[in-house]
């Protein structure tokens, strides 16, 4: 029979027909087996456990409960066995980690009326699992933080690594302090949980951005480990990652990093291997002349783990990839892989499969932790797939696992929730260039209707089949949106459920307006452009009122298939009703009055967000490489004046290497005086003629780092 078990089993045998579940059952072992293990199962059978009953053996490779099938327990570390028959069970570790998993496994082999007779044998592919709350933008709530522990738990995730880089706790400028009282304790309590769920609870420093390297800082970081220990952590991580200057020295970071190693995480009796996550952390900035990452290989002690997020800073990670970085850090990679992570397109939310790593990866890690969005609840459906593919790669099937994911964490409205999540899965146009499927059922019927529209012939079945969809669509929006079986996570995408049930509004009216204007009904098809516009109109109004940040402001959805699908359909049906009565109605506004030019590599897709007057550079999270003779240059559609520009670098120091220029024909340009405000910011404006380009150089003969926090250009 199908049995089902997250993440998935290495070895499932069924040894015969099901049996019936016993009234109760006797627990052998429970002075001996991993507590926590006892107290999972004692909290579960509740009123099931007696003195009599079925025998129940509970225990790790060793305990006498368990002896009799110790050569059955795998070697390998968390692994278990477990077996179910008539004549008893046995939920047995390789060691305690591994007797808590065989407890997992059965409370979900458990019905009442029913159990399989079974013998499973089981072990993780990778040694840490897990996630990392690593993300820039709002912090997870504490309440969110214990709601993930507990599914790292039921998902034999061990590993949760604190490192959200906006807690200024964790980063500049406190990491110096300790916790305030109130912060301490959420900590310790944090620890408690994960430790009750076989969690590593990692806690991570993020020195880099102002580290001075004398002794003072380095007891400054000494200090705050031994506040952290006090609170009960004892997993800890240095992150010098998104930093330049002083802080990113390699050979400074080892000297530090191996004093933290011996003189705390092997001097104290019960801390696990320190992490550290490298300036230098995806290939695509490894620089063998820097001599960085030769460093961490030749010098850093070899029990330190180093983190990696792939061949770039979003990527898919491959065997290829894994095997160069072992061999330049002499050790397994700790991967960080950036996915769900959306806060580099934080308009979007990101619920589509886990897919592109390799499952031929797991001999040159050492742990693979997922770096999630700032929607915890959310993020969970990412989580639960890594958790299946991290356990056992070779069995991993991406969609098998995003369906039971979805069922897990919304069973009663799964098949809404479906809906809803297969047009939220691609990020849209963004610096990294990391893209998703997304709408990919419908995407061969949205194409091939579109194409027969156009050349005046489609096929009713494909038209059939869109309508459907969006009502499908907008049946989803209004279902999730009254749900209350996840409250958290209804909370966390209602922006995007309002913008969803609009879609759906918008693609079936769209579908009538296409029919109207082919009957020659006037009326109709103006009732129904109405209608749209006013849906649009909608639409951005949610833009302008939900999810404000200074990034990527605004709620996005359906936006790689289904938004363009209804404006395609809405642009053409319109374009034959002005032809054919001779009309001017307006289309919907969809332009982009200013191209980008650079020859910054790491700007070269950075999007534009682009507002009635106003120009915005996305800002990016990481520092910015900005070579001498490196340009930045905007063409506007038209001539205009430049009331003002606005640039922030985040320098300190000195930024007379930067030149701002205009243009009216891209040849001859004019420099705009620059002054600098008190926040360090440029500001410059162009009112004289108008005109056409702007760009920004380094003019210098060094290259630059900064951070490109802020840039935009106002025209009018
Ligand atoms: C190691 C690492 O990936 N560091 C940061 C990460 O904090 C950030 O969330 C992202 C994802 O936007 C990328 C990096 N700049």
């Amino acid at each position: 029979q199908d049995i089902q078990v997250q993440p998935t089993p290495r070895q499932i045998t069924v040894k015969g027909e099901n049996m019936a579940t016993p009234v109760t059952f006797r627990l052998e072992g429970e002075r001996e087996a991993n507590p926590r293990a006892v107290k999972l199962l004692k909290t579960f059978l509740g009123d099931r456990l007696s003195s009599k009953g079925l025998p129940l053996y509970l225990g790790e490779k060793g305990d006498r409960a368990v002896q009799s099938r110790k050569r059955q327990i795998p070697e390998q570390p968390e692994g278990y066995y477990l077996e179910i028959n008539p004549k008893g069970i046995t939920l047995a570790g390789n060691d305690e980690r591994g007797t808590y998993y065989a407890v997992r496994t059965f409370m979900q082999l458990f019905r009442d009326n029913h159990l399989p007779q079974v013998e499973i044998r089981d072990y993780p592919d990778v040694r840490f699992r897990g996630v990392v709350e690593g993300f820039y933008g709002t912090p997870w709530s504490h309440e969110a933080r214990l709601r993930q522990l507990r599914f790292y738990g039921e998902n034999k995730l061990n590993t949760y690594i604190y490192g959200p880089k906006d807690d200024p706790y964790h980063s500049s400028p406190n990491w110096r302090k300790p916790y305030p009282a109130k912060d301490a304790a959420r900590i310790a309590e944090l620890v408690k949980v994960a430790n009750e769920n076989e969690v590593d609870f990692v806690w991570a420093i993020h020195p880099g951005l102002d580290i001075r390297w004398e002794t003072s800082d380095r007891d400054s970081l000494m200090a705050k480990f031994e506040h952290m220990y006090d609170l009960g952590v004892r997993s800890f991580a240095v992150f010098f990652d998104d930093i330049s200057g002083e802080g990113a020295k390699a050979d400074r970071q080892v000297e530090l990093l191996n004093y933290v190693d011996d003189h705390f995480v092997r001097v104290k009796p019960d801390v696990t291997p320190l992490i550290v996550c490298p300036t230098e952390y995806n290939k695509d900035w490894a620089r063998p002349e820097s001599g960085y990452l030769a460093t961490i290989g030749t010098k850093l002690n070899p029990s330190v783990e180093v983190m990696w997020t792939g061949d770039r800073v979003i990527s898919e990670i491959t065997r290829e990839g894994v095997e160069w970085i072992r061999e330049q850090i002499k050790r397994p990679s700790y991967i960080w892989w950036n996915f769900p992570v959306s806060d580099y397109v934080r308009d979007h939310v990101l619920l589509g499969e886990v897919y592109g790593n390799g499952k031929d990866i797991a001999g040159s890690i050492s742990g693979f932790v997922a770096n999630p969005m700032e929607w915890a609840e959310a993020s969970k459906l990412a989580i639960y797939c890594v958790a299946d593919y991290t356990w056992n790669m070779q069995s991993y099937d991406r969609s098998r696992s995003w369906h039971r994911a979805i069922r897990a964490i919304m069973p009663e409205n799964a098949e809404a929730f479906t809906v809803f999540a297969r047009h939220n899965s691609d990020l849209g146009e963004n610096v990294h260039r990391f893209r998703r499927e997304e709408s990919v059922e419908i995407l061969p019927v949205a194409e091939r209707f579109m194409k027969g529209y156009q050349e005046g012939r489609y096929d009713e079945r494909d038209f059939l089949a869109l309508q459907e969809e969006f009502e499908r669509v907008a049946e989803a929006a209004d279902l999730l949106l009254v749900d209350n079986e996840n409250e958290a996570l209804i909370e966390e995408i209602t922006p995007w459920l309002h913008q969803f049930k609009i879609l759906g509004d918008a693609g079936r009216e769209a579908l009538v307006m296409l029919k109207a204007e082919e009957r020659g009904d006037r009326e109709l098809f103006l009732r129904k452009y109405n209608h749209v516009k006013a849906l649009r109109k909608r639409s951005y109004e949610l833009e302008r009122q939900f999810n404000q940040n200074p990034y990527q402001p605004g709620v996005k959805t359906g936006t790689t298939v289904l938004q363009p699908l209804v404006l395609g359909i809405f642009t053409e049906a319109t374009e034959r009703f002005n032809r054919k009565n001779g009309m001017d109605l307006p289309l919907l506004a969809d332009y982009l009055p200013c191209k980008l030019t650079t020859n910054v590599p790491q700007l070269e897709h950075l999007p534009l967000q682009v507002y009635p007057n106003r120009v915005h550079l996305t800002p990016l999270l990481e520092v910015v490489k900005w070579p001498a003779g490196g340009y930045l240059q905007l063409e506007l559609d038209d001539l205009y004046r430049i009331p003002g520009t606005r640039m922030n670098f985040d320098v300190k120091g000195d930024l007379s290497w930067g030149v701002m220029e205009v243009s009216v024909d891209g040849e001859n340009w004019q420099v705009v005086t620059l002054t600098r405000d008190a926040r360090g910011r440029l500001n410059g404006k162009w009112e004289d003629t108008p005109v056409k380009f702007v760009r920004f150089t380094n003019s210098g003969k060094d290259e630059q780092q900064v951070y490109l926090r802020e840039f935009y250009v106002v025209f009018s």
